[in-house]
């Protein structure tokens, strides 16, 4: 067992250095005083460039934070996590989504025993799904895509397919359907017809409540239209083949239970991108995470860039004691990155015990938030530049469009580099309300051109980064019994709601199923 970040020497040395120099730190004095903060702040990796040098941190911060995460052996739980070790602790599993990014063939040392195997079954199952995701590309029958899952069977998939529309075929709708909420599966099966939609059923465990009780609705609304071959029109993605066969579901795709949910888009659930952007395409995203993955595993840490993100993270959260991160991609296309930034950051680190079940002293992962630039600044922004609570913001920007439309490009940038600017500069004119305080933080992420690689580099590089800030607190990044109670609780009061029966409730819920009792609709 390594050493929480908490319990090396570095800790209480970060505290110290905190009251003496971090807590005055001055953004624009820290410009004028050295030239080199740029430079020495910023960090190339693969496909992805990224500023952090308008950050309230000093060089004598990071290198103790750097030490920090030697104490913590932060090389060596890297290691074992790509080494197949069962990082997963509390399920007894590996974590090994690297793998599937795995070039054919590639030993690691240290693998092990059961990883060789494991990457053979990988290449096999990725060339039989982009096998059948270029059949799908090529039935112009197939006009509709709709994929039914939820969490990380959804999120990621959703938010690659939108961010990858440049790079898309022409002609194919692709809808998300993830809610239990019958609205949204409802406004998608009036939009399609069944003899040119393929369903997609992505579940790990093939027993998600919503994504079982939406793929029932669209197998009865299937025979209801006079759909004909259900093996056509449906298919299914999900660590429980056995499971899929159940509901009759001829077609699956399977992945194993060493891929968390959250870390499976590259897996067989990422089918919906590997059909929007074809075989070639899916080929070269998982080529930009493997980029990622080799920077990760074989940069000094003083010049990782996941490492050096998730140490401030760490500097920010346990240090200054910001409570949140938002994420601002200045790129329309990006609109589902908060909402899968969320779930990789929120259920991997949300957390307040560590791995051998022990309360934390400290906090761990911030609140994930954000929208859009330009539209975040119309919206929120106010808070971010007058509130009376400082927030970690990062900003992500594309160098290159991929549309034609005069000025919009230069416009969208000067806006997130003014943000940035405005942030930190402030403007000491004004009074009262017309006062900037400045002094306020941003990261910089830049990508040249929003592509597949660059993508997969840059997914690949936040959950590396999650991995390293989850190690360093001690936390068991890959489990997620927090959204187990509620799940629970939902079966016992949905018959509830059938019979007004409220025995052995609080007054809230009890008052409130009173209201609702014999709501319409019918079990799934
Ligand atoms: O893919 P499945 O098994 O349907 O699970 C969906 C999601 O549900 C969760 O287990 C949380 O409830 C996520 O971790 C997961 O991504």
């Amino acid at each position: 067992m390594h050493p929480r970040c908490d319990e090396t020497p570095q800790w209480a040395q970060l505290q110290a250095h905190y009251q003496a120099q971090g807590r005055g730190l001055d953004l624009r004095r820290a410009f004028a005083e050295d030239a080199g903060r740029f430079a020495h702040f910023s960090q190339q990796a693969p496909h992805v460039f990224a500023d952090l040098s308008k950050n309230l941190w000093d060089r004598q911060a990071e290198a103790l934070l750097l030490d920090m995460a030697r104490a913590c052996r932060l090389e060596h739980s890297r290691d074992a996590m790509f080494a197949g070790q069962a990082v997963n602790s509390t399920e007894g599993r590996a974590a090994l989504h690297t793998l599937l990014r795995r070039p054919r063939g590639l030993a690691l040392p240290g693998d092990e025993p059961f990883v060789a195997q494991a990457l053979q079954e990988v290449h096999a199952t990725l060339d039989a799904m982009l096998a059948f995701a270029e059949a799908v590309r090529a039935d112009a029958q197939i006009t509709d895509i709709v994929n039914i899952g939820i969490g990380g069977s959804d999120l990621g998939p959703h938010m690659a397919v939108r961010a990858l529309q440049a790079h898309q075929l022409p002609g194919r709708r692709f809808h998300f359907v993830s809610n239990i909420d019958g609205h949204e599966l409802a406004s998608v099966l009036q939009a399609v017809r069944p003899e040119s939609t393929l369903f997609i059923v992505a579940s790990k465990t093939f027993t998600t409540l919503e994504t079982m009780a939406n793929a029932r609705s669209a197998l009865d609304w299937f025979a209801a239209q006079g759909g004909q071959d259900v093996a056509r029109h449906f298919v299914a993605l999900t660590a429980n083949v056995a499971k899929a066969a159940e509901w009759g579901m001829s077609r699956t795709f399977g992945f194993w239970d060493w891929v968390g949910g959250r870390y499976s888009l590259w897996s067989a659930i990422g089918l919906p991108i590997a059909i929007a952007i074809g075989a070639a395409g899916f080929r070269d995203f998982l080529a930009g995470a493997h980029a990622m993955d080799e920077h990760f595993r074989s940069a000094p840490l003083a010049h990782n860039l996941p490492v050096r993100l998730a140490l401030l993270d760490i500097w920010y959260r346990n240090f200054l004691g910001l409570p949140s991160r938002c994420i601002a991609p200045y790129h329309a296309w990006l609109q589902r990155l908060p909402a899968y930034l969320q779930q990789l950051e929120m259920e991997s680190n949300g957390k307040r015990v560590d791995s051998q079940g022990r309360a934390l002293p400290m906090a761990t992962a911030p609140v994930i938030w954000g929208e859009p630039g330009s539209n975040g600044q119309h919206a929120f922004f106010q808070l971010l530049h007058q509130g009376p609570d400082v927030q970690a913001l990062e900003i992500i920007a594309v160098r290159d469009s991929a549309h034609g439309l005069a000025g919009h490009h230069q416009m969208l940038l000067a806006n997130a580099l003014a943000q940035a600017q405005a942030l930190m500069q402030g403007r000491a004119s004004g009074c009262g309300h017309r006062h900037f305080p400045g002094n306020r933080p941003s990261s910089f992420v830049l990508l040249d051109a929003l592509t597949p690689a660059s993508l997969g580099a840059y997914l690949a590089l936040q959950e590396h980064r999650v991995f390293c800030s989850g190690s360093l607190w001690g936390i068991n990044s890959f489990d997620q019994w927090g959204v187990e109670l509620g799940k629970q609780l939902a079966q016992d009061l949905q018959p509830r709601l059938h019979t007004g029966d409220v025995a052995g409730l609080d007054g809230s819920t009890a008052g409130l199923l009173q209201r609702l009792a014999g709501v319409g609709g019918r079990a799934p």
